[in-house]
């Protein structure tokens, strides 16, 4: 009945066989073109499932960043108006901050909350082993500030993100925030010690870098595919690098992730 309907608006639009546990499809779907709204759909799913399953009342929440949040924060916002859960949200970059004060969420801090039940984060690219990629767009550091600080990260992402080896399917490269001062010796040191090439992430919307929510540059990392890496040992080597603020490298921090599929369903990996 659903689906008849659904098509009855788009031709184009491919509607799911199976609804996830958490309902995600029911509360609105994307009618765009094929690829667009099954990738939409896939995150919508993991977020929902995610925020379900792991976000309890009387919790301090770590909020991500990036587009597969937005759909976390919906979900949050209808749990805490639906259920009445009591949370406290704490934001990783300015794109968070302002997707709790859109949704009326209680806006928290590590100042007044440094230690915080979960955090829920999008992802660039998951391995096999939970080695995460982020920082695409440009939050990395207050990220990873902010998962330290949560006893639980829980990455929600669509299909595209589930890799065996970093790499496999995300091509932009390790993101490294730098001190602008330092981006040119950071660049050459990395070149000469693992190989690869690093670039300085320019802006789309005005003239010259990417300028972080912390001031910093990002040079995002080409790391050479051919070889094995010990990412623990290359996030921190590179971490030693003075005018190294952080990278975008997330290992053993991550302990569960949700991947959302074109089907409408969601896997799950936990470590
Ligand atoms: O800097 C951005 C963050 O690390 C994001 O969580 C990551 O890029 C994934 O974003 P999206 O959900 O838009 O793919």
């Amino acid at each position: 009945m659903w689906r008849q309907f659904l098509r009855s608006l788009s031709p184009g639009v491919i509607v799911p066989q199976r609804w996830s546990a958490s309902n995600c499809l029911s509360n609105g779907a994307f009618f765009s073109t094929r690829f667009t709204m099954s990738l939409e759909e896939a995150k919508r799913c993991a977020a929902y499932k995610a925020v379900d399953e792991y976000v309890k009342d009387n919790t301090v929440v770590g909020v991500g960043s990036g587009s597969t949040v937005v759909y976390a924060v919906h979900r949050i916002a209808e749990r805490v108006k639906s259920v009445g859960l009591k949370l406290v949200c704490v934001p990783t970059s300015f794109q968070a901050r302002q997707l709790i004060i859109e949704h009326g969420l209680t806006l928290g801090d590590l100042e007044c909350n440094p230690r915080l039940d979960c955090a829920i984060d999008g992802a660039d690219e998951v391995d096999a082993k939970m080695v995460l990629i982020k920082g695409g767009g440009g939050c990395l550091l207050q990220e990873k500030i902010v998962a330290s600080c949560a006893d639980r990260l829980v990455v929600i992402a669509d299909y595209t993100k589930d890799s065996v080896k970093l790499g496999q399917q995300y091509r932009k490269g390790i993101p490294i925030e730098v001190a602008p001062m330092a981006y040119v010796p950071i660049k050459n040191k990395v070149e000469a010690r693992f190989g690869g090439n690093l670039k300085l992430r320019m802006a789309v919307a005005k003239a010259g870098p990417v300028v972080t929510d912390n001031g910093n540059f990002i040079l995002d990392w080409s790391f050479p595919d051919d070889k094995e890496h010990d990412w623990d040992a290359v996030n921190r080597e590179i971490m030693m690098l003075p005018g190294v603020v952080d990278t975008g490298l997330f290992v053993g921090m991550a302990t569960k992730a949700y991947f959302g599929q074109k089907d409408g369903t969601v896997t799950e990996r936990t470590v």
